[in-house]
């Protein structure tokens, strides 16, 4: 029959191709066109205004190395904020950390936590935790009654600042992040391709060498359906307690609860940790990490 494909806008003039077996869902919430299908090669595939977000088959890569890069670089983190995050993915990674006693999560858009309810139950299984507090709503309105220090650990697991996501790159949102968390309290932000969006990450690794007075670098990954096949994580520490990001004080493979919900890690380790953290020359030079 005629072969139909999703295109994912990598930059202008390059676009990453998925075949699609069937459409599944397809509506507009307040905030987004929100998309389902089943494809050839990568089982289901969730995209938010034409954005792809996650395939089935690689989403242990961005949602494992999110989670672990933070939580595994401090001793026992206990209170965690997720921003954004509303597939689940990212609360079933930081379950596996016995330590956290209490996880907020804000996320915007409900009809993105119902459809992965419906489509992606191994990431929304997240939302099972007891532990998870769910608050649908901006995470710039919520993080402005959070108590100062509340938290050990903030993972912003966002779309492209384009849209919804826009404020979530400015400098009065990381201050608020900041103050949210405790002395030595670490941040993991999603922070896009190294090939492809260099000056938005030297943007947001200058802001957040004037917001953040301990610690600030830049981790990659793999993940072959995001644009250019990498993605990046900004790793933020506040003043306090120093943080090693290079060596995980909190290793995954000593933690009981590496093997949770019957589900072993698939991506993330210790090794996998600290090669995140190892940049190309013309990256170093870029943000001035030489
Ligand atoms: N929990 C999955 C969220 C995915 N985050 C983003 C999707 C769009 C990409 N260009 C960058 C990562």
């Amino acid at each position: 029959g005629k072969k139909v494909y999703f295109n994912n806008p990598m930059w202008p003039g390059e676009a990453h191709s998925l075949k699609v077996e069937s459409i599944l869902f397809k509506e507009k919430s307040d905030y987004q066109e929100v998309l389902v299908f089943e494809s050839s090669t990568c089982g289901k595939v969730l995209v938010l205004d034409g954005i792809l977000q996650l395939t089935e088959k690689d989403e242990c890569a961005y949602q494992e190395m999110i989670a672990h890069l933070p939580l595994c670089s401090i001793p026992s983190p206990k209170t965690v904020l997720v921003v954004g995050g509303g597939d689940g993915g990212v609360l079933r990674e930081i379950s596996r950390h016995s330590s956290v006693e209490h996880i907020d999560i804000c996320e915007i858009d409900k009809m993105v936590i119902d459809v992965s309810k419906k489509f992606f139950p191994e990431l929304a299984i997240g939302f099972e935790d007891p532990r998870v507090n769910l608050h649908v709503g901006d995470a710039i309105e919520f993080l402005r009654h959070v108590p100062k220090g509340k938290y050990d650990a903030i993972i912003v697991d966002s779309s492209d600042p384009v849209g919804p996501a826009q404020e979530l790159v400015e400098k009065p949102f990381f201050e608020t992040i900041a103050q949210a968390l405790r002395p030595g309290g670490v941040l993991c932000n999603m922070a896009e391709s190294m090939w492809l969006h260099t000056h938005l990450i030297e943007d947001m690794i200058s802001v957040c060498r004037e917001t953040f007075k301990g610690s600030v670098h830049y981790a990659w990954t793999s993940v072959p359906t995001y644009p250019s096949g990498v993605i990046g994580f900004l790793l933020c520490s506040t003043e306090g307690p120093h943080v090693d990001f290079f060596n995980p004080i909190n290793p995954i493979e000593k933690l009981d609860g590496a093997y949770h919900h019957k589900r072993e890690l698939r991506f993330y380790n210790s090794e996998m940790h600290r090669a995140a953290f190892t940049l190309p020359s013309f990256l170093k030079r870029e943000v001035r990490l030489l």
